[in-house]
């Protein structure tokens, strides 16, 4: 079963046409979603179904995978072993320079123009013989709790990723999402004490949700702050959850979409800072993914006295998106990795740089 599952990827992507695979985090199943044609669908309103992949730049074009096709298969994740090396790329030198300064850069204007928090980032290059099936089942073996893919479209291009961010999940009228931000490195299992810096970098994110939900959003609720292990990094993680007064898909992802975790605030003037700072386009990396309006089936039956067994059918619709991060561009024997990180007041540029390197190692210990 599961050969033909990647067999009939391979096939989509021999015959250049459209398909994602993935899974969901702590599941076991894997589904593949199959376009039988080559057009690029736009999502405009966010009402059609499908799976759809979202840019950075809100201003740029959110692609819909039309499913002409869904399978769904049980994957057995191999043991791994869990070192994880240093990689270096070939221009390390010159992007650790650059990064360095933008992040300087990024402290000054916070500093001097009234920003609060900005998101900077870098693409790191590297040479990759192995194949993009290979490369998606490695992610799968390696990070059980993230939601892994591999998607394509021939006139958009090959990506991957092992995100730990939902952007939000919508069940009907309920909605949920999180504020995932400050990271510190895994030292054995025990969770990090967090500093002043990752404290506050991470509330931001979730004032900044709480505050664009207001209106939308009834019986809100925020749980508290927990820390949570991505790989061989740790975030903190606080889940917010409530009833949607008014279910207009657009405009929730409007509101959140991107938040202070990818981007910044003032949102406006840290997407202005990104756009004109960093030294490439970030094109799908930070934008969202995932699942739009799929309808779940459910049976429950119910036992009553003096009544046959009766099976109750429900259908749901869901949606469920998730922030594209740990995630690479792949383009011949070449794999774009990127990373970023938030950066405060308080960030110490090497610092910063560092995050990015520990960050990078979630893609890079798959690739090389
Ligand atoms: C922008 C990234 O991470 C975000 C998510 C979690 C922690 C983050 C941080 O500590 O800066 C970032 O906000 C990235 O991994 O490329």
């Amino acid at each position: 079963m599961q050969n033909d599952f990647f067999q009939k990827a391979k096939n989509h992507l021999n015959a250049s046409k459209p398909f994602v695979l993935y899974r969901k985090p702590l599941e076991t199943a894997i589904t593949g979603l199959f376009q039988s044609t080559d057009a690029l669908h736009v999502v405009t309103d966010f009402s059609k179904t499908g799976f759809v992949f979202a840019p950075f730049d809100s201003d740029g074009k959110t692609i819909l995978l039309q499913v002409d096709e869904k399978t769904v298969t049980e994957y057995i994740a191999k043991e791994v072993n869990s070192a994880t090396g240093i990689f270096k790329s070939i221009t390390e030198d010159q992007d650790q320079e650059f990064h360095i300064n933008l992040v300087q850069k990024g402290i000054d204007a916070i500093a001097q123009y009234g920003l609060r928090k900005v998101v900077l980032s870098r693409k790191i290059e590297v040479k990759t013989s192995k194949s993009a099936f290979a490369l998606f089942k490695t992610l799968l073996d390696n990070y059980s709790n993230a939601f892994c893919y591999l998607w394509y479209h021939p006139k958009v291009g090959l990506w991957l990723g092992a995100t730990p961010e939902i952007l939000l999940r919508t069940e009907n009228r309920q909605l949920k999402t999180m504020s995932l931000a400050g990271t510190k490195k895994a030292e054995g299992a025990q969770a990090p004490v967090w500093g002043a810096k990752e404290l506050e970098e991470q509330q931001m994110v979730t004032d900044y949700i709480a505050s664009s939900l207001k209106e939308t959003v009834s019986k809100l609720t925020i749980s508290e702050t927990e820390s949570v292990r991505a790989g061989n990094l740790w975030h903190l993680r606080t889940s917010v959850s409530g009833g949607l007064s008014n279910y207009n898909l657009k405009e929730i992802i409007a509101a959140l979409h991107p938040t202070p975790a990818v981007c910044g605030l003032p949102k406006k003037e840290a997407k202005a800072f990104i756009l004109e700072n960093e030294n490439y386009t970030r094109e799908f990396y930070t934008g969202f993914l995932g699942e739009l309006n799929f309808k779940e089936e459910n049976f429950r039956s119910s036992n009553r006295r003096n009544r046959e067994n009766q099976a109750y059918r429900t259908v749901k619709n869901t949606t469920s998106l998730y922030v594209n991060l740990r995630c690479m561009q792949l383009k011949d024997d070449k794999a774009w990795v990127y990373v970023g990180g938030g950066i405060t007041q308080e960030s110490d540029p090497e610092k910063e740089w560092e995050e990015t390197v520990a960050k990078s190692n979630t893609m890079l210990k798959v690739v090389l």
